[in-house]
């Protein structure tokens, strides 16, 4: 079903007078978990802060549930995403402050807080550590506090750029689990950028492969992975050759 909750059209993205994205045309659809796999500097980040509204590309247009993103209207649309890297800039407080400040920012009542930090705590599994300061957490503790925080706002889009690159594998495991569910349960549209093959089949239902700033294929996980195009075969051909 055609229900896009982001569209770009002729974005152009430069930096020091370098091309570094050019997307023609591109939607993420309502309820996608969308993977976004490329060699380093293919443009996955610039691509998720340019669907983030976090940069604003020097051409092209953004729409937003099919409305254009205007500078003013750019700063409302922004609260309704979340965004989570694979650094977890936590705040200088305890685990709970760092969980209930998208809320407190968003003058919600204190009560409402209180009920969602716990709800949001216990759904990452990270009750016990309500108050422990932020900076005294392991790197899986901090990166579960991080996923709270982000859809403690019921975010209309979340954004991941490699949250899990640091994590041993059990850790990687566990809250890969644990954020797929949550994010199946309340129908987030995703957006996450992964070097690891592993991540990207277990956790999207599509992807993207970017190369040298442009989207070379984007359609269903499994699809994609096992028919590339020519384009993608040059970076999935390889994986599918290591895996073989
Ligand atoms: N602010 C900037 N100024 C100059 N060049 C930039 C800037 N931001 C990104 N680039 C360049 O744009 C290209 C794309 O960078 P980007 O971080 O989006 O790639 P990526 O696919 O996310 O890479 P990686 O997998 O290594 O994280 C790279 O060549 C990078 O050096």
């Amino acid at each position: 079903m055609n229900n896009p909750l982001i569209t770009l059209e002729n974005i152009d993205v430069k930096a020091r007078d370098k091309r570094i994205l050019s997307i023609p045309s591109f939607e993420l659809q309502k309820g996608e978990i969308l993977g976004l796999m490329g060699p380093n500097g293919a443009g996955k980040s610039t691509l998720l802060k340019t669907l983030a509204l976090l940069e604003p590309p020097q051409a092209g247009t953004i729409k937003f549930q099919g409305e254009l993103v205007s500078d003013r209207s750019s700063l409302a649309v922004r609260r309704r995403i979340a965004v989570a890297l694979q650094q977890s800039l936590l705040l200088d407080t305890s685990v709970y402050q760092n969980v209930a400040m998208g809320l407190k920012i968003r003058n919600k009542p204190r009560k409402e807080i209180k009920t969602q930090v716990h709800y949001w705590l216990d759904i990452f599994k990270i009750s016990h550590l309500a108050k422990k300061h932020a900076y005294h957490l392991s790197g899986g503790e901090a990166q579960r506090v991080n996923l709270a925080r982000a859809m403690i706002i019921q975010p209309e889009v979340l954004f991941l750029d490699e949250p899990f690159s640091a994590l041993d594998f059990p850790t990687k495991v566990q809250l890969l689990k644990d954020i797929k569910s949550v994010v199946e349960e309340t129908n987030t549209t995703t957006v996450f950028i992964s070097h690891d093959l592993m991540e990207i089949k277990y956790f999207t239902n599509t992807l993207a492969i970017l190369i040298g700033g442009e989207i070379k294929q984007h359609g269903p996980t499994e699809e994609v992975l096992s028919f590339p195009n020519s384009a993608s075969s040059t970076f999935i051909g390889e994986w599918n050759h290591l895996l073989s």
